[in-house]
């Protein structure tokens, strides 16, 4: 069991007993009444989730402990607290699972837009836990040029995982065998590299290492298997071992046949080039070859590149490595020589053993000689995992080569999905099985979620009419709140005036204004589109135009996620024609 403990201005104003063990549940302070607890559903919201431990309800509790091995899928309609146990689990499993803590206990959150990670950025440490990353797939991958806008055809197509298998295989087609010969002259005698010698060395490698940084590995192996035929001596050994490290001949051939790769050089190879994507992307239909070669060949990178990006960096590694390592190594023999040098003087120059001693332990000297050894730090990215457990929000919006994303930086597999098909912009015709299946997630276990916790009967109903016009069976939570007031409709030129008397009406609450309008974002108002209002709520949401939303399930969808975005009400601002306006 641990207590925790809610301050206000220096003084403690609430303790709750958080329950890790089923056996102690009733001793634990109780739950508050139900009319209350329902009651506090109601209360204006602050723009940041908060954690709503003590009123966690027996179906989410049983999600938050259920095992962490393996991937779960949270499923349920909007509002009804998939974001809210997801981040409780994640508590629960760092504090109770010993295999977690001892992986360092990093725990990932993949968000699915910026305002969603400030939304949620709380409500871990205010569980206790501060090892946390939340973080969009987009922001995992550093891009030095603003992201362009791209065709929804080809997103689609750059996110299937024919498209990651072409980046493995683009990395292979540069991992060639040499067809010919070197002949390299040491200064010891001219030694022979046969392709023989370079599969020998090939074996020696270990394959799952990125291929920049096993390039380095490689030479080692071929010169490790050259040295021998001509040294005689150790001492000609190490000298025949530096004269082949800086033989440039065996630099130029391994260029040739194990080139240094950048992983933008290798995207944009593949985008550019018939052969190469044909060679390595088997499983796209011609068509979608020829759309990929056709997108004009930009300089900048789309949304959708990102995760190809990604995995170019994991299949390529750093480019920099052989480099950084010989300045490294370079650096260490520099280092060596000098405390060489010191000790050398401090006994030329030291009395007697006592005084060479005393020398020796001498704080100054010793802080010398160990900066001079000290290893480089070079920057970590943290964002690169791996991770004990991955949280994925918003899971229905995932294409597959972000799920590969999410993949490479989980090795456990223990990840926590939580999502609801019914708010996919593009269609989830599929069961979560399937989906998850094609993403290379097998063994899932879905747990349903059926009480909407955030919107009102009276919310949830017109928003149900939206959804179901386009996907019959949507699955539409049972709101708890019923006591709320009505869907409002009005003319979307009335919109400043409905917003200014709501903000004076409510002087605490939130509101968004969700869709394209002219009014301007304040610390009370946000102003949205529908994509970035995801996993958001408000007290007050303005759906202004929804008409401009899209066509078809694409834009009933959009509409449905930005009226259920509401807590206490909703106004739909539309020249549409229908009931109240
Ligand atoms: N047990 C609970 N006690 C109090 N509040 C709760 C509880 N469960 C959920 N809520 C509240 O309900 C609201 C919706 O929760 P949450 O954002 O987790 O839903 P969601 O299923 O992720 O919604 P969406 O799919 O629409 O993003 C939040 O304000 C949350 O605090």
């Amino acid at each position: 069991m641990r207590r925790r403990y809610r301050w206000r201005a220096g003084k403690i104003v609430h303790y709750w007993d958080e329950v890790f063990d089923l056996a102690q549940l009733g001793q634990s302070s109780s739950l508050d009444e139900h009319s209350a607890f329902i009651a506090s559903l109601g209360t204006e919201r602050t723009g940041r989730m908060q954690d709503v431990l003590s009123t966690i309800q027996a179906d989410q509790d049983a999600i938050i402990r259920s095992s962490s091995a393996g991937a779960l899928v949270v499923d349920g309609g909007p509002g009804t607290g998939k974001t809210v146990v997801a981040l409780h689990r994640a508590a629960f499993m760092l504090y109770s699972d010993a295999r977690l803590k001892s992986q360092r206990g990093r725990v990932l959150v993949v968000s699915p837009h910026d305002s969603y990670s400030s939304y949620v950025a709380d409500v871990l440490p205010n569980l206790g836990e501060e090892d946390v990353l939340v973080s969009t797939l987009q922001q995992m991958v550093p891009c030095n040029s603003e992201l362009a806008p791209e065709d929804g055809q080809l997103s689609l197509i750059k996110g299937t995982m024919s498209m990651v298998d072409a980046v493995r295989q683009a990395v292979e087609v540069f991992e060639q065998p040499p067809a010919t010969s070197l002949s390299i002259d040491t200064g010891w005698g001219r030694v022979r590299v046969d392709p023989a010698d370079w599969s020998a060395a090939y074996s020696m490698i270990d394959q799952q290492t990125p291929h920049n940084e096993n390039r380095m590995a490689l030479k080692e192996a071929l010169i490790d298997l050259l040295v021998p035929r001509i040294a005689e001596s150790e001492q000609e050994m190490f000298q025949v071992r530096r004269s082949l490290e800086a033989a440039s001949e065996l630099d130029t051939w391994m260029d040739e046949y194990w080139p240094v790769i950048e992983p933008e050089n290798l995207l944009r190879a593949l985008y550019r080039t018939p052969e190469l994507l044909s060679y390595c992307a088997p499983g796209l239909e011609p068509a979608q070859r020829e759309a990929l070669l056709r997108a004009p060949a930009a300089d900048g990178w789309t949304e959708a590149d990102l995760p190809l990006l990604d995995a170019a960096r994991c299949f390529l590694g750093d480019p920099r490595s052989e480099s950084l390592r010989l300045a490294e190594r370079r650096e260490q023999e520099r280092a060596a020589a000098q405390v060489r040098d010191v000790v050398v003087d401090l006994i030329a120059s030291a009395d007697d053993l006592e005084d060479l001693s005393s020398q020796l332990r001498n704080a100054d000297l010793q802080e010398q000689l160990v900066s001079q050894l000290a290893a480089d730090e070079t920057a970590v990215d943290l964002s690169a995992g791996p991770f004990s457990h991955v949280i994925v929000d918003e899971a229905q919006d995932l294409s597959d080569a972000q799920w590969a994303m999410v993949l490479r930086r989980c090795p456990s597999g223990s990840l926590t999905i939580v999502g609801d098909r019914a708010q996919c912009v593009s269609g989830f015709a599929e069961s979560w099985t399937q989906r998850l299946a094609r993403a290379g997630i097998s063994n899932i276990r879905v747990s349903e979620l059926r009480i909407n916790y955030r919107t009102t009967a009276q919310i949830m109903g017109a928003a149900a009419v939206v959804i179901r016009e386009e996907l019959p069976d949507a699955n539409i939570p049972v709101s708890l709140r019923t006591d709320g007031l009505p869907v409002l409709r009005a003319r979307p030129a009335e919109l400043r005036q409905i917003l200014d008397r709501w903000l004076v009406q409510n002087p605490q609450g939130v509101a968004a204004v969700i869709g394209h309008s002219d009014v301007r974002p304040s610390s009370r108002v946000s102003v949205l589109s529908p994509d970035q209002a995801k996993g958001l709520e408000f007290d007050l949401v303005v759906v202004y135009r929804p008409e401009d939303f899209g066509q078809g399930l694409g834009g009933a969808v959009r509409e449905y996620v930005a009226m259920t975005r509401a807590t206490a009400e909703l106004v739909i601002l539309t020249e549409r024609p229908g009931p109240g306006i």
